[in-house]
């Protein structure tokens, strides 16, 4: 028997111990029960404590690799994270453009080790070349100011830079995420018309390896079942939330967080450990 499902692609770099890039969102799209695909455009050598070296594959490759995707199958949502260059950023928004599929874009630039991911370059190319064909856009506050050349101190601001990613950059909608406030941790949704916000305590951890990579793929693998943005968003920010709280003892530096984390959820204390 064939069963129907939704399918989602990422197209991101990759993280070797599992915790973010390629390997967070296709976790994160099988526990949605979304069919998973990637496209990978750097491998990078990196774990829980830092990125020790990357190597870009050849715009070439990531073409061919897009090509075998949507010849294929067409996903019913693409997620972008790291994209290195601006040569990678228009082989990527050709296909996006000629596809028409929803378009989550998460805009990595740095790691939460302080790491760059993205040249500087690339951060200009990112404003003209991809933006402006987000279905939704979920920067953390150090990327939002870099999108909009601001300082963003509180969420007063962070609303402003939702509404100004929308109306000046040309995205769709804007989350800007409140992950690396002090305090709640309180995210701000801009869908064009109206601005919601999504708050929970702060869980006071330092496992958050791949926070965002895993929330923007949670907020894809919804659109690509046909939920509206507010939704998305809304079951992205509990699985999210899950998945820091009942976060993995493994690794050495700032560990990863659990992609199964919403099951534990009233699972008896002596099967969990609660993230400290
Ligand atoms: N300590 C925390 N407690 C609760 N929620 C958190 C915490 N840290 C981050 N979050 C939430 O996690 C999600 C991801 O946000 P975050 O700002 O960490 O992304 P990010 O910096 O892009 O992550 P990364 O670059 O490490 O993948 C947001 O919903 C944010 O509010
Ligand atoms: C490949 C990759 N993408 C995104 C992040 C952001 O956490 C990371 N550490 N590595």
């Amino acid at each position: 028997m064939k069963y129907a499902t939704s399918s989602a692609l990422t197209i991101a770099g990759t993280d070797p111990t599992g915790g973010a890039g390629i390997q967070a969102d296709l976790k994160s799209f099988q526990e949605r029960e979304v069919y998973g695909m990637s496209v990978v455009t750097s491998v990078v050598a990196q774990n829980t404590l830092g990125v020790q070296s990357i190597e870009h594959l050849s715009v070439s490759f990531i073409e061919k690799q897009l090509e075998s995707v949507f010849n294929d199958i067409v996903p019913d949502v693409v997620k972008t994270g790291m994209i290195a260059t601006p040569e990678m950023m228009e082989v990527v928004s050709h296909a996006i453009k000629s596809n028409h599929v929803p378009y989550v874009l998460d805009p990595v630039m740095v790691a939460k080790s302080g790491d760059h991911l993205m040249d500087k370059e690339s951060r200009q190319t990112i404003r003209e070349a991809l933006v402006p064909l987000s279905t939704v856009i979920t920067p953390n506050i150090p990327e939002a100011e870099e999108l909009l050349e601001v300082s963003i101190q509180s969420t007063e601001d962070a609303e402003i830079a939702a509404k100004r990613i929308v109306e000046e950059l040309g995205a769709q909608s804007a989350i800007v995420k409140g992950g690396h406030f002090a305090g709640d941790a309180i995210d701000i949704l801009f869908d064009g018309k109206k601005i919601y916000k999504f708050p929970t305590e702060r869980i006071n951890t330092k496992h958050t390896h791949g926070t965002g990579c895993t929330y923007s793929a949670v907020i894809a693998a919804e659109i690509a079942k046909g939920k509206s943005i507010y939704e998305s968003v809304a079951i992205a920010k509990q699985f999210i939330t899950d998945a820091i709280r009942f976060s993995l003892e493994i690794g050495r530096g700032n560990g990863p967080t659990n992609h199964w984390g919403y099951r534990l959820q009233g699972v008896p204390e002596n099967k969990t450990k609660e993230a400290n």
